[in-house]
């Protein structure tokens, strides 16, 4: 009984929804809509039937009316262009979204999944909920509707290929492009789960997609539930939990990323065979040690791998996050990732499990805090006592240096666990890089290598660096809209070229333009100075200096990366253009007096590990740039480039870009009213809140946000009247 009253329950909210739905969408059901091949333009007609003649209304042109799906056919704003998959939900079209210009996948539920209500009604709860997710490393879900008794989820597209198709082309991946994966996986369905609390369920190399600038995406988050229902997920990838059907939580999905990656390793997947076989493995054997398959994996790779696929969850990562840590510091600190690099396993003796090592430090801390004080108090006890004491035995005077060095360290671990803005956090970092120049091989400089770590980490992850974002927002509404219409590489252009204006310092200059030659906005720049008024021809010209030498690198470059080069190509990149790619990067680094440099001077290995530093943090790219800039520094290249004014600009870039995303969601928000999508528009503000709300940049903006919320409000109460 109760069962049926949920299940009208439920059909009659599905009803009030097709309802809704229906009225918002006036084409439903009766009206067939295709693109004419001859003039573009979007023909209409009632109760048309695939396959009929028909003309078209703008050229005249005879057409043939399509099947559903079919190329040219049209359902809400999205024209279909081709078919590109079949996955348990249903068929995947690639189509283009007229209004916004930009190509979308679109995903259509299968007929029999369509005719339960429930899974309707789970399917648009979660696609909903996918939507709030906002990350450069997850694909990210447009809208999801119904026309004409099709229910369709519109997700961006990706050009690339998926990471089954790579590893079948390729058979076992470099450890690099591994890691980088890892990495970038990590941090999407950490944001997941500590931002909305989702897992994922359903993580395997079909849902981890590569674009064609080497970026990862991970699909279908936050669907979980409504493909449980249509069959039972994968179960090469299943977790011991949800095989045995019990609660699972993110880490279900840190084991099915751990064979993932063995799969990725290795060329295969540790447990092979029928459903039950796997099973019965996944429960009770241990996979064949990943070395014996791939002896170039490193050591400490492995070590990681197999805390991931631990059977029992407790025994691997307790969150995305810890992995993430690690992974970072496994590329950072593993040098070469040689399997036998002493460097690698001195480091990670004592470096390694830091992340595990953290809680326990921060618990310590505060013991830690009061020992120090009492050194300090000790000391100036001892110093007092010295002084008063003639008689105290010489041989024991502290070196003028130690009492300097413990006096710092004891201000140092004061301020370290303190609840940090974004500001102190960053005066932080810098006094513990001081005290590391100044005491780089004291005893405290361990300590101090893992502050720096924790507290770069809050400058990275929790982004606070949005907090000091103090810029008067001088432009009207509508110019700012104009110059989002502009393309993003335009807009930074005109902002460097300004920024570079009112740069006094050369050096200054020269960074701002290395790290942006590599956004193609060097000509832009250079055509943007030479209009201004503030026109500097000894600055422009040392600038033209540079794209010239930039050119020469370009041209010399020697395409030694194949797996980067092999990837591009295949997506369709010619040889020119994957130089283009490569260099682009390169030249982030590279400036133009430094052009015989190589990226093992940077103590990197290949441009894939540049790219994986640029690209883990696409929303935080200048402080990545820090960490190109730390690995110049180890080099002592660039003794003449003062520090400490470059990171405060490139924090300044941070909080550029955060402004920059801070309004992308305003205009998506709008765009999403404007077409009377009230949910996602609605959906995109409470995103924008979640992330800005307490920000300094939400408080100068509020005006604007109120604004579009009571526009919305206003528009959802409308439809609700009539
Ligand atoms: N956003 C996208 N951009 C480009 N291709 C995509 C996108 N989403 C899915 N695809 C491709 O479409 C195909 C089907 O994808 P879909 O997610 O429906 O199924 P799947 O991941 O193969 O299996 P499952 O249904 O078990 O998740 C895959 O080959 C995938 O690579």
């Amino acid at each position: 009984m109760k069962l049926m009253k949920a299940t009208l329950t439920n059909c009659f909210l599905l009803k009030i929804y097709s309802i809704i739905i229906n009225y918002l969408n006036l084409n439903v059901g009766v009206v067939l809509r295709f693109k004419c091949t001859s003039c573009g333009q979007a023909v209409s007609v009632d109760d048309g039937k695939p396959g009929e003649a028909v003309q078209c209304g703008s050229c005249g042109t005879v057409l043939k009316v399509p099947k559903p799906f079919e190329k040219g056919y049209i359902i809400g704003d999205f024209c279909v262009e081709e078919h590109i998959g079949s996955g348990r939900m249903g068929e995947v079209y690639k189509a283009y979204q007229e209004t916004l210009v930009r190509d979308v996948a679109l995903k259509v539920l299968d007929n029999d999944m369509a005719e339960h209500s429930e899974h309707i009604l789970e399917f648009f709860k979660e696609a909903r909920v996918a939507a709030r997710l906002n990350h450069p490393n997850i694909v990210q879900a447009y809208s999801v509707n119904e026309e004409g008794g099709y229910y369709y989820l519109v997700v961006e597209y990706v050009f690339g290929q998926n990471l089954r198709q790579l590893i079948d082309d390729r058979g076992k991946l470099p450890v690099n492009m591994t890691i980088r994966l890892l990495s970038q996986i990590a941090h999407a369905l950490d944001y997941a789960w500590t931002s909305e609390g989702l897992p994922h369920l359903a993580v395997k190399p079909e849902n981890i997609l590569i674009d064609s600038k080497a970026q990862i995406k991970i699909s279908d988050i936050g669907l979980a539930g409504s493909r449980s229902r249509f069959s039972d997920g994968d179960y090469k990838y299943s977790s011991p939990e949800q095989i045995l059907n019990l609660k699972a939580d993110t880490r279900a999905d840190i084991y099915a990323l751990g064979i993932t990656a063995y799969e990725a390793l290795t060329g295969n997947v540790p447990f092979d065979g029928n459903i039950k076989d796997v099973n019965k493995k996944h429960l009770e054997e241990e996979a064949l040690p990943i070395k014996e398959l791939n002896p170039s994996v490193p050591k400490d790779l492995v070590t990681v791998i197999t805390k991931m696929m631990s059977k029992h969850p407790d025994d691997r990562y307790m969150s995305f996050g810890d992995l993430a840590k690690d992974l970072r510091l496994l590329r950072r600190y593993a040098g070469d990732m040689s399997t036998t690099s002493s460097f690698s396993t001195k480091i990670f003796k004592t470096r390694f499990s830091f992340t595990e090592k953290r809680n326990q430090q921060r618990k310590k801390s505060l013991r830690l805090q009061a020992f120090t004080a009492l050194v300090t108090v000790m000391l100036l006890i001892g110093i007092i006592v010295f002084n008063s004491d003639k008689s105290v035995d010489k041989t024991v005077k502290v070196d003028k240096g130690d009492k300097k060095r413990l006096a710092e360290f004891a201000v140092l671990s004061q301020s370290i666990d303190k609840s940090v803005s974004s500001v102190e956090a960053f005066t932080l970092f810098k006094k513990i890089e001081a005290f590391l120049a100044r005491y780089p091989s004291s005893p405290q400089a361990e300590e101090c290598l893992e502050w720096r770590e924790a507290v770069l980490e809050i400058l990275i992850r929790e982004r606070r660096q949005n907090e000091f974002f103090s810029e008067e927002s001088t432009l009207a509404e509508e110019e700012e809209d104009d110059l989002l219409a502009n393309s993003e590489q335009g807009f930074v252009s005109q902002d460097l070229g300004e920024l570079a204006l009112q740069s006094e310092r050369d050096s200054m200059r020269r960074d701002i333009l290395r790290f942006y030659l590599g956004r193609k906005a060097s000509t832009e720049l250079l055509t943007f100075l030479k209009n201004s008024e503030a026109y500097d021809p000894i600055w422009s010209e040392q600038m033209t200096n540079i794209i010239v030498q930039a050119n020469e690198v370009r041209n010399s470059l020697v395409d030694e990366d194949s797996s980067l080069q092999g990837l591009l190509i295949k997506h369709g990149k010619d040889e020119v253009e994957v130089r283009s790619i490569k260099s682009d990067i390169l030249m982030g680094v590279v400036d133009g007096e430094l052009k015989s440099l190589s990226l093992s001077t940077f103590g990197l290995k290949s441009l894939e590990s540049l790219l994986a530093i640029s690209s883990e943090f696409p929303r935080e790219g200048a402080l990545s740039l820090l960490f190109w800039y730390r690995n110049f520094q180890k080099c002592k290249l660039n003794e003449g480039v003062e520090m400490s004014e470059f990171e405060v600009f490139l924090v300044d870039e941070a909080n550029r870009m955060a402004k920059f995303d801070f309004e992308n969601y305003l205009n998506e928000a709008k765009n999403s009213w404007q077409r009377n999508e009230a949910g996602s528009a609605r959906a995109q503000i409470v995103a924008l809140k979640k992330k800005y709300e307490t920000s300094d940049l939400y408080k100068l903006n509020k005006k604007r946000v109120d604004s579009l919320e009571e526009k919305i409000k206003k528009s959802v109460s409308r439809r609700g009247k009539k």
